[in-house]
């Protein structure tokens, strides 16, 4: 990881870059390159919802049993990352049950409020860093596409994985996803009132960088009044 750039430095705020948007919007490309530009570290906190979903299912539990999501939430390993089953189409319609239980988003708050927190400055991804995570994130992008967009993206993506893989399915997942991320009662998928919104529908991942950059940029060196 290198240095933040001379740009961050001079805006004299923490480079907190807040993304957040709906599956397969482009997020986590985003917030890879955004990382890799200001030498910021990047988490991607869909997979700690991921993870504890595997490990709810490993554990043979309901996705909807509480107590059991917490604890695994609670004891997550430090490389809980690492596991392939966490890519998944089913780990991450998993992943949005448990994302709905309020005991297992108040588990892992604290660590994704510290990871924000690191000195240097931090990228993170999600549905609810520039709401909930990091409300006072300088820089916060909501990533959108077209749902047969980001379904056509994620089909790319898993199929050369997993050859039985369903465009439709896949369609299908992703507007459930939608609907049950945007109406739970905690923490739903919905822009912060101070994020910057890009449809990345026509874009291709270079020009969506371009345009995420110009945006981050622009709020960076710019600080808000009263802030
Ligand atoms: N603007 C884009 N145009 C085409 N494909 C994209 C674009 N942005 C991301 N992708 C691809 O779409 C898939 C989903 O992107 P990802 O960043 O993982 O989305 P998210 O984090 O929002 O779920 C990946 O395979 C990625 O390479
Ligand atoms: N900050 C976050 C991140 C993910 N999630 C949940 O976790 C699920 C999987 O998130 P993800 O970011 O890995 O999913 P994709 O956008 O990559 O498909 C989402 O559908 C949300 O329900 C969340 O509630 N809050």
């Amino acid at each position: 990881m290198g240095a933040p750039t001379a740009a961050v430095i001079a805006s004299n705020i923490a480079p907190v870059i807040a993304i957040d948007g709906p599956a397969a919007s482009g997020k986590g490309t985003l917030a890879r390159r955004l990382a890799a530009h200001y030498g910021l570290p990047w988490l991607d906190t869909g997979l700690l919802y991921r993870a504890v979903a595997v490990g709810v299912l490993n554990h043979g539990a309901a996705l909807d049993d509480e107590p059991v999501a917490v604890a695994i939430a609670r004891g997550l390993p430090a490389d809980f990352a690492d596991n392939p089953a966490l890519r998944t189409g089913e780990a991450g319609a998993a992943a949005s049950r448990v994302a709905a239980l309020p005991g297992v988003r108040a588990a892992l708050l604290d660590a994704q409020r510290a990871f924000a927190a690191r000195p240097g400055g931090a990228v993170l991804d999600g549905r609810d860093i520039g709401t909930v995570i990091c409300p006072d994130a300088p820089a916060k992008l909501f990533v959108t596409a077209s749902a047969e967009a980001r379904a056509d993206r994620r089909y790319r993506e898993l199929a050369a994985r997993d050859p039985a893989a369903s465009y439709d399915r896949i369609l299908a997942d992703i507007r459930k996803r939608d609907a049950d991320d945007a109406s739970r009662a905690v923490a739903p998928l919905v822009p912060a009132a101070d994020a910057v919104l890009l449809d990345t529908t026509s874009l291709d991942i270079d020009g969506a960088f371009a345009s995420a950059l110009a945006i981050v940029q622009r709020l960076l060196g710019a600080p808000r009044p009263g802030r």
